[in-house]
């Protein structure tokens, strides 16, 4: 797998093919408006990282269709769902690509900024098929990466794509100034709602105890570098969703993701009382602290469910 084409020159598709180039790999970054349509980013590719963000991945993944080599390793980077669809953005790979195509996911903690520098880090990996994730696990890893092989997919890609929407719970919290009590309550609440959603999709609970699910949602509800803390934080001051994104340049999956992630709970019958929260906090339809005085004031039960 020497040669690698990224897709998506966003911080973490830099990041990715910045690691990757290190490692000796032969590497092409296609960056929007670059020259997908020439085929040049994806000549000869034994592998194609995807970086795309969750809205864009379908649309570009289809433009690659017929540039693809027909035996290339697709590896999703992306963390979200797609809104339409509510498909977890290895089904919109495979939607565009077939059945048939080795596809990959990488998620877990990791901020872009770190990888690109060197700074140690561990994610999952998980795949269609277990020769295809060893490939990328052999492939990708160094000295500062580490990858742990998984095969399911379901509860990678629900842990990277849920802890975005609890990130920005977690900002708001933040910048209320509730103390550390809370924080930590929505971590671990939050961590029990993504299992529950998992879960009723098929992925193990197991997994959500792992890098794809505790790793990420510890990093991003804590660390400085979440783009998606950072909305919550901005809510958490009272201003409005559109003003904040408006500022923004980069991506906050959380806030796509809170809406098809609670329609997705909706269709399997998973409660998702955060998200909830969260969806009509963004909406603008409530306060952070109305939201999490409701949330304290629902009706008390076990901690552990019983399935
Ligand atoms: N930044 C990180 O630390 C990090 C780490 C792990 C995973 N991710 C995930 O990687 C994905 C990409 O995030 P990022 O941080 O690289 O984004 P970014 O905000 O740095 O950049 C987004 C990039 O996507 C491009 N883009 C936007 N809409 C597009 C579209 N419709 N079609 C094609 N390209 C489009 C933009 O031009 C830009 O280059 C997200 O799903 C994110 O959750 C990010
Ligand atoms: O900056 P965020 O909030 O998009 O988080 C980046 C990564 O997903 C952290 O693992």
């Amino acid at each position: 797998m020497q040669r690698i084409a990224v897709l998506g020159g966003g911080a973490w598709g830099t990041a990715l093919a910045v690691h990757l180039a290190r490692l000796g790999r032969d590497v092409t970054l296609w960056a929007r408006d670059g020259a997908l349509r020439s085929g040049r980013a994806l000549h000869a590719a034994a592998c194609v990282v995807s970086a795309i963000p969750s809205h864009g991945t379908r649309d570009v993944i289809r433009r690659a269709r017929g540039l693809l080599p027909p035996e290339a390793t697709v590896v999703s980077a992306t963390k979200g769902l797609e809104v339409e669809t509510l498909l977890r953005v290895s089904e919109v790979i495979e939607d565009e690509l077939g059945s048939d195509r080795p596809i990959a996911v990488l998620s877990g903690p990791s901020f872009a900024a770190e990888l690109a520098r060197g700074a140690p880090t561990a994610v999952a990996v998980a795949g269609n098929c277990e020769a295809t994730v060893a490939a990328v696990q052999r492939e990708f890893r160094s000295g500062y990466f580490r990858l742990y092989a998984t095969q399911d997919l379901v509860g990678v890609e629900i842990g990277g794509a849920m802890k975005n929407v609890i990130a920005i719970a977690a900002g708001a919290v933040e910048s209320l100034g509730l103390g550390d009590n809370c924080p930590s309550a929505l971590i671990t609440r939050g961590l029990a709602e993504i299992s529950r959603l998992a879960s009723a999709l098929g992925g193990q609970r197991e997994t959500l105890a792992g890098l794809s699910g505790l790793g990420d949602l510890v990093l991003t509800c804590t660390g400085q570098l979440s783009r998606n803390r950072s909305v919550g934080i901005e809510l958490g001051k009272g201003r409005p969703l559109e003003e904040i994104l408006g500022k923004m340049r980069a991506v906050a999956e959380g806030v796509r993701t809170t809406e098809a992630a609670l329609a997705l709970g909706g269709r399997h019958g998973v409660e998702l009382p955060i998200t909830a929260q969260m969806a009509d906090v963004l909406a603008g339809q409530k306060t952070p602290r109305v939201a999490v005085e409701e949330l304290m004031l629902r009706r008390q039960r076990s901690e552990v469910e019983v399935e």
